[in-house]
């Protein structure tokens, strides 16, 4: 092992936002020495004083481990990026590109160009994001093309599958790691570079580049798919007065089939599913498999007619007009234990319900910033209750622990009309028909 490639790699991080930051402060609590990079001097100024900018369970506390052990550093340079790591992991956002289901690859291209030049050793560049397949192939010539130290800089692709909300457990005990690689060595360096999750035991699966794309792309898929399995059968239960939640909890004793992911309700949002499945029925379409996975197209749909459908189950509850009624909407995360809104069902709903005329009041316990920040049209209040007063309709449309825990009798002293919709079958439908609220479900007779 010669100087320039020390047995333990230092690291860099290209992109700090849920991904990055998380993957940052993770690697250096486990003993690397890495430095986070990003475009955003504003988020990088948080992250080095010791503030993590968005809502992740128990992150706060190992930032600040990290820091305290002067192994985590952040900069807006790739200047030092270039000179300083061994291993850099690229993290930029891919999101869905403006007037197309396709993926924006900008941020990955402009992150691999401000790097590449500033390659003059042998190095390892890994990418994490979520991309089309074939991406990782373009990308090597790129960097190759760009770097000084050209074919001696090598491109692996590492996709990534942490939850937010779970993140920190997620990255320091994955189910799976997934090393997409053209060499030995880069395979090498990436067991160097995550050698603590490796002796925990984690599975790996070694691959070729494009396995690996298409690895994260059919995990989100699947992940997807199930949901909106789940909702198709909700629809149907809905035309015949089934019940879905019973139907789901048979299913789940198959253990061929099992619970997870088959929670029935207003459906999948957030920065991940929903761009990812149409990038991938899009990129299939580009490489002339569109067939093969066309079925993503129903997931998709299936899964946007709840938000319709749980705005029509409070319309019909509000007995066929939203004007002048109130509406308490509990929820504007995407999921719980998450602050993120991108594609947030609870916020479509919230905003069409808003649109059709509804005054409807907004409570989130962490994702109010944000919401505040992208829907300045709605209103907001500081509690559960306080959204709920006067109201003619309380909506449940993101599970917190917080709505669970309210008392339906004591809820019912401040509203308006004892109505329920609970947009994600979190409640428990007896108790709170036996408080005297009219309990109302998708899917649920
Ligand atoms: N959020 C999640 O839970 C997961 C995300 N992913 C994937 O990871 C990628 C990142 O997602 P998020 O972290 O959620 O996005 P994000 O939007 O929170 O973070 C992206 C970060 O990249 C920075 N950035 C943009 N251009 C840059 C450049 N040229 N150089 C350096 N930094 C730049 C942005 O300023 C931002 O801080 C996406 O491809 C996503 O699909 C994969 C697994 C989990
Ligand atoms: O690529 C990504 O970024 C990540 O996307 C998802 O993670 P995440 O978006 O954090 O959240 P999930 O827990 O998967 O939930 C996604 C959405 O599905 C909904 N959901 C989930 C499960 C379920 O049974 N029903 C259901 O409607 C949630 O409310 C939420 O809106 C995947 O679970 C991660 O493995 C992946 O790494």
């Amino acid at each position: 092992m010669n100087h320039e490639e020390p047995e333990t790699p230092r690291l860099t991080v290209i992109g700090t936002g849920y991904l990055g930051a998380t993957h940052a402060i993770c690697m250096a609590v486990l003993g690397f020495e890495v430095l986070g990079v990003d475009v955003d001097q504003h988020k990088i100024d948080r992250l080095a004083s010791g503030e993590v900018p968005f809502f992740e369970p128990g992150l706060p506390e190992l930032l600040g481990k990290a820091l305290d052990s002067g192994r985590l550093r952040f900069t807006t340079s790739f200047e030092e990026a270039g000179a300083f790591g061994d291993v850099h992991f690229v993290c930029v956002g891919t999101p869905q590109q403006a007037g197309s289901d396709a993926a924006d690859l900008s941020y990955v291209d402009a992150a691999v160009r401000s790097l590449a030049p500033h390659l003059r050793r042998r190095a390892l560049v890994v990418g994490k994001s979520t991309v089309p397949v074939g991406t990782a192939a373009r990308l090597t010539g790129l960097v190759q093309d760009l770097a000084p130290a050209g074919k001696d800089v090598e491109l692996a692709w590492n996709p990534e599958f942490l939850r937010e909300g779970f993140a920190v457990d997620d990255t320091l005990r994955p189910d799976r790691m997934v090393f997409g690689v053209t060499s030995d060595w880069a395979d090498e360096r990436l067991r160097a570079a995550f050698k603590p999750v490796l002796d925990l035991g984690t599975p790996v699966v070694r691959t070729d580049l494009a396995t690996a794309e298409l690895v994260k792309v059919a995990a989100n898929s699947f992940l997807a798919t199930k949901i909106s399995y789940i909702n198709a059968m909700a629809e149907v239960c809905e035309a015949v007065g089934a019940d879905v939640k019973d139907l789901a909890d048979s299913l789940a004793l198959d253990d061929r089939i099992g619970g997870k992911f088959l929670k029935p309700g207003l459906g999948f949002g957030g920065g991940c599913l929903p761009k990812d499945i149409r990038a991938f029925a899009h990129r299939a379409e580009e490489i002339g498999v569109g067939q093969a996975v066309s079925f993503l197209r129903q997931v998709d749909a299936i899964n946007r007619r709840r938000r319709a459908r749980t705005v029509d189950l409070v319309r019909e509850l509000l007995g066929g007009d939203f004007a002048g009624k109130r509406i308490a909407a509990w929820g504007a995360a995407f999921k719980p234990n998450s602050d993120d809104i991108r594609d947030a069902p609870a916020l479509d709903v919230a905003h069409t319900m808003h649109e059709l005329g509804g005054d409807v009041r907004v409570y989130d316990p962490a994702a109010l910033g944000n919401a505040r920040g992208a829907f300045p049209e709605l209103r907001y209040g500081e509690s559960p209750f306080d959204v709920a007063r006067d109201a003619d309709v309380v909506v449940l449309l993101t599970e917190w622990s917080d709505f669970r825990e309210v008392d339906p009798r004591a809820l019912a002293q401040v509203v308006r009309q004892r109505r329920i919709v609970d947009g994600r079958h979190a409640l428990d439908a007896a108790q709170w028909r036996a408080a005297g609220w009219e309990y109302r479900a998708l899917g649920r007779s």
